[in-house]
C-alpha cells in the first residue's frame, strides 16, 4: 500500500487523486492521507509574509520524512528551488495548461475591462504584469481557495481575478474563464501547471515505482524555468515569470524560454528569450538569467518592494489557503 499525502483543499486533492489514479493503474493500491499545512490554517495572512508558498510544501515534506506517507503531491511552482537533502522529486507528470486565466464579470476579456476595473491578485508577478500593461487596472490583493477567489468577481466585489488556467481546469471549472491570458502579456511562474511528486531521498522503491509517471519535455521545461528562478536568486512570490517550450527546430527539437523580471510595481520590466539544447535545460536556464541580470534584473526586483503587504483589508476573514 503506497500512503500519499495531500492537503486537504479541492485542488490539491483534485491533483492528489489524479497521481493515486495513475499509480492504481499501474497495479498499485493507494491511500490517500490528509496532511494540514499552515498556508491551510492561517487563511488570512497574506501568503509572503507566511513565508511564500513554501509554507504549504514543508508540511507534506514533514509527513515523508516522519515516514507517516511515502509520497506526497505539489504543485511544482510551490516548490523552492533549494534542494531539499531529504527529499527527491521522483516523477514531474506531463503538464497542464500553464497559462494564466483572466475570470471577468461579463465574460470581459483583459482588453475590455474598463480603466479602474478592480482585479484582484495575491500574486507580485500578476500584479506586476498586470499593472505594466498600462491598462489603467486597479489591482487589488487577494488570498483564499479557488472558490473563494472567484466568488468576489460573482458576488460583485471584483471586476476581475487571475488564476492558474491549470488549476481551474483540474477543477472543472474552465467554463468561468474569460480569456487564457497569451504569454506575451502573462508570463507564468516558473512550473505552473506541472505537479511534483516527492518521495524521501533513501526510497528508492518508492521513486522506481513513481518515476514511469515522469514526462521528459515537462521536466526539461520546467527544469530550465527554475534554473532561471535560481540562478536569479529569486523566491517563489518573486516578480518573475518564465515559460519553456520544446519547439521543433530544424535540426531537431529544440528547448524556447522566455523570461520577464519586474519591478514590484510593474513601471518597468525587462524580458528575454533563448534558445538551447533541450539536453541542457538547466543550463538554458541559467544562461538566460545571466542575461537578465547584466541588463539590471537585481536591481529591479530590488528597486521597489510592494508597499501593499495588507491584501487583507480588502478582502478580510472569509479566505482560505488554497
Ligand atoms: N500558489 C497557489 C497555486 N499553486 C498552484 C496553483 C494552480 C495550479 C498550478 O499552477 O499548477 C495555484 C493557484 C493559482 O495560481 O491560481
Amino acid at each position: 500500500m503506497l500512503r500519499l499525502g495531500t492537503r486537504r483543499s479541492a485542488l490539491a486533492t483534485t491533483q492528489s487523486s489524479w497521481v493515486a489514479d495513475q499509480l492504481r493503474a499501474l497495479g498499485h493500491e493507494v491511500e490517500l492521507v490528509e496532511v494540514s499545512t499552515e498556508g491551510d490554517r492561517d487563511q488570512t495572512t497574506p501568503l509572503a509574509q507566511l513565508g511564500g508558498t513554501g509554507v504549504f510544501v514543508s508540511a507534506l515534506r514533514a509527513a515523508l520524512v516522519d515516514g507517516r506517507v511515502d509520497l506526497a503531491v505539489h504543485s511544482l511552482k510551490d516548490l523552492p528551488t533549494t534542494p531539499d537533502p531529504d527529499t527527491v522529486v521522483a516523477a514531474i507528470p506531463v503538464r497542464e495548461d500553464p497559462r494564466d486565466a483572466l475570470v471577468a464579470r461579463d465574460g470581459l476579456t483583459l482588453g475590455e475591462l474598463p480603466a479602474r476595473s478592480r482585479v484582484g491578485t495575491g500574486s507580485p508577478r500578476r500584479r506586476a504584469q498586470l499593472e505594466a500593461l498600462g491598462l489603467g487596472l486597479v489591482v487589488t490583493g487577494l488570498r483564499g481557495n479557488v472558490d473563494t477567489r472567484m466568488r468576489q468577481v460573482t458576488e460583485g466585489h471584483l471586476d476581475a481575478v487571475v488564476l492558474a488556467a491549470a488549476g481551474l481546469r483540474r477543477l472543472g471549472r474552465l467554463d468561468a474563464v474569460s480569456e487564457l491570458l497569451d504569454p506575451i502579456q502573462m508570463l507564468p511562474a516558473p512550473g505552473q501547471g506541472a505537479l511534483a511528486v516527492e518521495v524521501r531521498a533513501d526510497d528508492a522503491h518508492t521513486a522506481s515505482l513513481v518515476a514511469v509517471l515522469d514526462d521528459h519535455d515537462t521536466r526539461a521545461c520546467t527544469t530550465a524555468e527554475r534554473a532561471l528562478l535560481a540562478e536569479l536568486e529569486a523566491g517563489c512570490s518573486a516578480p518573475v515569470g518564465a515559460l519553456a517550450e520544446v519547439v521543433e527546430g530544424v535540426d531537431g527539437p529544440e528547448l524556447s524560454l522566455r523570461a520577464v523580471v519586474t519591478s514590484h510595481d510593474g513601471t518597468a520590466d525587462l524580458r528575454r528569450s533563448l534558445v538551447g539544447d533541450p539536453a541542457t535545460p538547466a543550463d538554458l536556464g541559467r544562461r538566460l538569467a545571466h542575461l537578465l541580470l547584466e541588463d539590471g534584473a537585481a536591481q529591479l526586483m530590488s528597486d521597489s518592494p510592494t508597499t501593499d503587504h495588507s491584501p487583507t483589508t480588502d478582502h478580510p476573514a472569509t479566505e482560505r489557503a488554497l
